[in-house]
Parts: C-alpha cells; sequence; structure tokens
C-alpha cells in the first residue's frame, strides 16, 4: 500500500499561522525552531537557515548529546535564540516552521536511557504537533532508516513497513520513531498540519561527537589515535553514508515543497563495514590495524536507500561520495584531537 496514498492525505484545511504573516504593513521574518539544534545534524541546519537574512531560528535543545559549542558563532545574534529545553515538556512559542530533530542518534546514547529516549520520540514529537497545531506551523520530523529495522526488502523503498523487533534494545529508538510517524499522520489528517518526514540514512561529517559511538566517527577518531579499528562482526554487514551537507539540503528541500513524504533522504553508495574500516585506513593511516569485535543485538544486516522518490519530488541527489566526505571529517577530527598531518 503506498504510504502516500488519498487515505494518507488531510481533509482538513491547515490551521491558520499568525495574522502578522500576511500583513500588509509589516513584513516579518520567517521563525524558525529547530528542536535538537546544538547537535550534529541540527548545527549543520542552523548555519544554512542562518544564511537567510529572513530566517529568524530559535533552537530548543537539552544538550543531553549536543553542545551549545556547535552554535557559538550565532550566540548573541540578533536573529538567534537558543533554550535549555527539553522536548517532553511542552513548549509555548510563536513559530512558523518546526524542524524536529531533538533525539539522541547514536546507537550507545539512545540505549543508554531507553525510556527516556522513548519518551522523547512519542511525547517529545507530540508536544512539537501540539506547538504546530496551536500556531498553524509547518513541522518537519527527522525520522529514520531504521524504521525499516532489520531489511528485508532492498534497497529500502518508502513503501516497505519493515522488519522491527518490538521489545529488542534498540525499539526505544526505532520504535519510537515509527511511532512518531503515526503522529505526524494523525495530525495531519485529524488537524489539518502541515507535515513533512525525512527518513535520514547514515549521516556523517564534521561536528560529530568524537565520541559518539558511530562507525564513521569511531574509525577516524580511532586511526588518528593509532589505535586498531573496531569492526564489529561480522563486519558484512552494510550502511550506506551520506554527507552531512547533502542532507541538510535535503531536509530544508523536503521542508520547502509540497509533499509530506515519508522521503528516504540518504546516499544510495552502499559498503560493508568491513569496506569502510579500509577505506579509513588508506586514507588515513595504512599502518593502522583492523580488529573484529563483538557485535550488539538487532544490527541490521543491510540498508541502502531508494531515494528514486527523493529524486523525483524534491529534485534532490547526494552530491558528495564517501571518498570525497571522510577528508573533510578527518581534518575538523585533527583540529579537535590535535593530530596534525604528517
Ligand atoms: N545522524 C544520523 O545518521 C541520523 C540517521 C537517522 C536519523 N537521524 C535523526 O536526526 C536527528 C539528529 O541526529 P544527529 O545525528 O544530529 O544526533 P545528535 O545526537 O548529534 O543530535 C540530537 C540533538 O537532540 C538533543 N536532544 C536529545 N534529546 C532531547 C530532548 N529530550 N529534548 C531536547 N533536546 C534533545 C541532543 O542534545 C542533541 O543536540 C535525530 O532525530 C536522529 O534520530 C540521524
Ligand atoms: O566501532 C564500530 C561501530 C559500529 N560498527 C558497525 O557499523 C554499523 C553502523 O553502526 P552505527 O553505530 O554507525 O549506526 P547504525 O547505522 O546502526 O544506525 C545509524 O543509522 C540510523 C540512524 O537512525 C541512527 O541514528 C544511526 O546511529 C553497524 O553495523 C555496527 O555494527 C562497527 O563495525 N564498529
Amino acid at each position: 500500500m503506498a504510504p502516500n496514498g488519498d487515505h494518507q492525505k488531510s481533509t482538513k484545511p491547515p490551521p491558520s499561522p499568525s495574522p502578522l504573516r500576511n500583513s500588509k504593513f509589516f513584513q516579518s521574518n520567517m521563525r524558525i525552531l529547530v528542536t535538537g539544534g546544538a547537535g550534529f545534524i541540527g548545527s549543520h541546519l542552523v548555519d544554512r537557515l542562518m544564511e537567510n537574512e529572513k530566517n529568524e531560528v530559535i533552537v530548543a535543545d537539552n544538550y543531553f548529546t549536543g553542545s551549545k559549542d556547535n552554535l557559538r558563532k550565532w550566540i548573541g545574534h540578533p536573529r538567534f535564540e537558543l533554550i535549555r529545553h527539553d522536548v517532553t515538556e511542552p513548549l509555548l512559542i510563536e513559530v512558523d516552521q518546526i524542524y524536529h530533530l531533538a533525539c539522541p542518534a547514536s546507537p550507545i546514547f539512545y540505549k543508554y536511557n531507553p525510556v527516556k529516549t522513548i519518551k522523547t520520540n512519542v511525547i517529545g514529537t507530540l508536544n512539537m504537533l501540539g506547538l504546530a497545531k496551536r500556531v498553524g506551523a509547518r513541522i518537519l520530523l527527522t525520522s529514520t532508516s531504521e524504521v525499516y529495522g532489520d531489511p528485508l526488502v532492498h534497497p529500502q523503498t518508502e513503501d516497505y513497513w519493515g522488519n522491527v523487533n518490538p521489545i529488542g534494545v534498540r525499539s526505544c529508538y526505532d520504535e519510537g520513531k515509527r511511532v512518531a510517524e503515526t503522529l505526524m499522520f494523525d495530525y495531519h489528517r485529524q488537524h489539518g498540519i502541515e507535515i513533512r518526514i525525512a527518513r535520514i540514512f547514515n549521516t556523517y561529517g564534521p561536528r560529530m561527537n568524537i565520541d559518539d559511538g558511530r562507525v564513521v566517527s569511531n574509525f577516524i577518531a580511532q586511526a588518528l589515535r593509532g589505535e586498531p579499528l573496531t569492526v564489529q562482526a561480522p563486519g558484512t554487514q552494510t550502511r550506506s553514508f551520506c554527507y552531512v551537507s547533502d542532507m541538510v539540503d535535503g531536509l530544508i528541500r523536503l521542508m520547502e515543497g509540497d509533499d509530506t513524504g515519508p522521503i528516504n533522504i540518504g546516499n544510495p553508495g552502499e559498503f560493508t563495514m568491513m569496506e569502510l574500516a579500509e577505506t579509513v585506513k588508506e586514507l588515513i593511516d595504512p599502518k593502522v590495524e583492523l580488529k573484529i569485535v563483538e557485535n550488539t543485538p538487532d544490527d541490521p544486516r543491510q540498508r541502502k536507500p531508494d531515494i528514486t522518490k527523493a529524486k523525483g519530488v524534491l529534485g534532490w541527489e547526494p552530491k558528495i561520495t564517501l571518498r570525497q566526505g571522510l577528508p573533510l571529517m578527518e581534518e575538523d577530527f585533527r583540529l579537535r584531537l590535535g593530530v596534525p598531518k604528517k
């Protein structure tokens, strides 16, 4: 069944935005809330949104995995505001658009406090939808390729319903995001809220936490520290890695376009973890060793987005290949770890 079939469309008109938006005498800026804006993708998104002088950007973040440091160039800027706020609590502000990213993304962080992760996904998304409803804002959710679980369809298209363990250690995140998607569509059908859903595939780039625990940041940090690259068994599992500037471009196009989604946003280049380790080794330090270590439960065996829909509906496709993106991230990690290039 097509996720964008007629039964998915709202019959309700969207709630009216602020009267100032259509005022003849006062041209207000577009006020945009980015939840999770102090994190990795969020802070790059804020950089892009702030480039447009008609945008005012408000970030709400609880700093669990994000940091003020990621936003330091905007703190004090007249079009920028930073609020310490946990999205599991309601937020009463006036905005036109909401990019709802708040949620830990790295498996080691989302599994650290699974009850909090599911509250963030469910109560957090409900609160942001409540805000969207009250002020007539358009809302974009950053969902995930993890909604496909350990996929039995390859590559993954948006109409695949997934193969997810509902009681596993990853469920707080993948089932949490599935409920968040459900809430988005229920608010759209029942209340006419303008929604956008992006299904993001593994994204990497500068500013990722050095000890984030995800595979690209782990391998780069390990190679720079001269430590063995920890390939989790069996090493034949695959992922598709998207550079962060491509991701931000896709998210903005989705928000500005007419399609609710869900739309896969990711780079279809597919690599085994062994291939990724070999590439990092070749680019950074050919002397570094690879070490096979134990894997974690329910690790998906393969993942690759079908991006036909993103190409057709958003006119989007990624531009940066893995071999182009890894050196950009290496440069940032060298600076932060204090390891100059020889
Ligand atoms: N990076 C990826 O590969 C990837 C893949 C799929 C989906 N996503 C989604 O994209 C979004 C951003 O991911 P990221 O890689 O930038 O992760 P990140 O961990 O760097 O950023 C998440 C941000 O949300 C904040 N946050 C977490 N819980 C919060 C709460 N309860 N209230 C307020 N703020 C909270 C964190 O402090 C952090 O700043 C997440 O929703 C994630 O699920 C990311
Ligand atoms: O040091 C490591 C870390 C991870 N891995 C492997 O690398 C693969 C990718 O693992 P990551 O931790 O980077 O993350 P995953 O791809 O499983 O999930 C990721 O993509 C979907 C997003 O929603 C999640 O937020 C994101 O973390 C897994 O197969 C894992 O076993 C290693 O081989 N070594």
